[in-house]
């Protein structure tokens, strides 16, 4: 009897427990590469999955949890040791520190898991970022699911793609000649990433970008953070041999399609922005009268290039905002803050999605790194694109060719965007009958953007989709 009673007891613990198993959600672990540019994009994204009922952790080193401030109620942070928990040494190479990142980078992310999983808060899937490719093995090795979350657009990451294939060889043979890739449009040398036009530059990033693909035919799920329309040729091409989804743009949902009232901001910032000196003074502005110049986190303009700009905006006679990182400040010619000063504000970090989103801001001065184009795409703000390096002369080649809503401006044979070119792109989008139609385009892709964002969109249904066969698959497995 006590036999029976005892048996129907066990046999009503593992009814529930298989019962909760089935109520857990989902649980991602999102593994970034550790700097804002593609943070930002993965948390974006790991809101959207919340949303949808899916448990998200985020994993980042030791040293950006001490040094960096995380903005999210609902998300878990774990931390792991790249090897560097007092930040990477000024002037260490980049290569020693990849190799050492990747190196212990398996071994803790794995232990970090491991713990998850023995203190009941087990993960289902790593969400890594392609740039640090060994997280997919670290995930398959303990029989995660692995998705690769790509932060750059479609179009570069097909040209490293076809470099990781042999398919395109760098140096690339002839120099002069258009390059003819299925589902872009001709390319030219100079609308090439820089690692592969400048060849030789940044061998450590060289080899990341192309590295990338290593290991993918395990991934069980692709994402790019782009959308459909934005991409479709190049993402109909992808998609024949590869599970391609598009989930982007990654913008604050409340600059879309408004769906999460809380997601007003991305969740890290490395410097902070001069926000109500910046609002303040767009707000006394007309309505499409200002100039907004920013070159993004990363790159350093030359000192020629920087003075060339300052008196391209003096020359242009609109009133300009303009971030100069403290970093840059030194490059500003002397006279120019004078000469300009009831004409310019100069921050040295400014909240820039507020910025393009106000009625004031007529045209983006840009280097055409993917967040900032994604945000000129989704806020309808014509750009004049200065690429600088990496992916961004092919986001220039797009916005001006492909999306038209923008010009290129070009370098003379110095490599340098003179004032008077930039004086002449600044008119071009603003002015006339190709004003006009950048402006109009400007404002298609913004309307495109959010509706791939809004219920049903085309970005929207593939997180769905995530969502439900990560259910139903971590479902199952976790049962078995
Ligand atoms: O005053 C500013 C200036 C920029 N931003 C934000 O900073 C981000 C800049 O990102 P991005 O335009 O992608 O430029 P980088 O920070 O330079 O990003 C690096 O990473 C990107 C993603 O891999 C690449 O596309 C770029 O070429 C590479 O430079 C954007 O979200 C901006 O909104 C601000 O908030 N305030």
């Amino acid at each position: 009897m006590e036999k029976i009673e005892e048996d129907n007891q066990q046999h009503k613990l593992k009814a529930m427990e298989e019962n909760n198993q089935k109520q857990r959600a989902a649980h991602c672990l999102i593994f970034p590469y550790p700097i804002q540019g593609h943070i930002n994009p993965m948390l974006q994204f790991s809101k959207r999955l919340q949303q949808k009922g899916v448990k998200i952790t985020l994993a980042v080193t030791k040293h950006l949890s001490k040094t960096t401030e995380f903005k999210s109620e609902t998300i878990s942070l774990e931390t792991f040791s790249d090897g560097f928990d007092d930040g990477v040494p000024p002037g260490y190479d980049v290569e020693t520190y990849l190799n050492t990142f990747r190196e212990v980078g398996t071994r803790t992310l794995k232990e970090t898991l491991q713990v998850m999983s023995d203190s009941g808060r087990p993960v289902d899937c790593v969400i890594y970022d392609p740039f640090l490719p060994w997280g997919l093995d670290v995930a398959k090795e303990l029989g995660l699911y692995g998705a690769a979350f790509f932060t750059q657009s479609c179009a570069v990451d097909l040209i490293y793609h076809r470099v990781f294939t042999g398919e395109l060889k760098v140096p690339l043979p002839d120099p002069e000649s258009e390059i003819l890739i299925p589902g872009l449009p001709p390319l030219k040398m100079e609308d090439m990433p820089s690692f592969i036009s400048v060849h030789g530059s940044y061998p450590p990033i060289f080899e990341i970008v192309v590295d990338q693909f290593r290991g993918m035919e395990k991934a069980d799920w692709l994402f790019f953070n782009t959308f459909y329309m934005l991409e479709e040729e190049v993402i109909e091409y992808m998609a024949k041999s590869s599970p391609v989804k598009t989930i982007g743009p990654t913008i604050p949902s409340m600059y879309l399609d408004k769906r999460l009232p809380d997601d007003k901001e991305y969740g890290l910032s490395v410097y902070k922005p001069n926000t109500a000196a910046c609002m303040d003074w767009l707000n006394e502005r007309q309505p499409d009268s200002v100039l907004y110049i920013s070159f993004g986190s990363l790159a350093q303009l030359g000192n020629g290039q920087m003075e060339e700009l300052a008196w391209g905006l003096k020359l242009s006679n609109k009133h300009f905002l303009w971030v100069v990182r403290s970093s840059e400040e030194s490059k500003m010619p002397s006279n120019f803050l004078q000469e300009t000063s009831d004409k310019g504000l100069i921050v040295s970090w400014c909240p820039q999605l507020d910025v393009l989103a106000h009625e004031a801001i007529c045209c983006f001065i840009t280097h055409c790194g993917w967040n900032s184009t994604l945000e000129a795409l989704s806020m309808g703000v014509p750009m004049v694109a200065m690429p600088q390096w990496t992916d961004q002369s092919t986001n220039s080649k797009f916005v001006m060719d492909v999306w038209k809503m923008g010009i290129k401006a070009q370098k003379d044979e110095k490599g340098i965007v003179r004032r008077e070119t930039i004086d002449r792109c600044i008119r071009e989008v603003m002015e006339g009958e190709k004003g006009e139609e950048i402006k109009k385009n400007a404002l298609k892709w913004k309307e495109l953007a959010r509706e791939s964002m809004c219920e049903g969109g085309s970005s929207d249904k593939n997180i769905e989709e995530f969502v439900a066969s990560l259910g139903s698959n971590s479902l199952s497995n976790s049962s078995n």
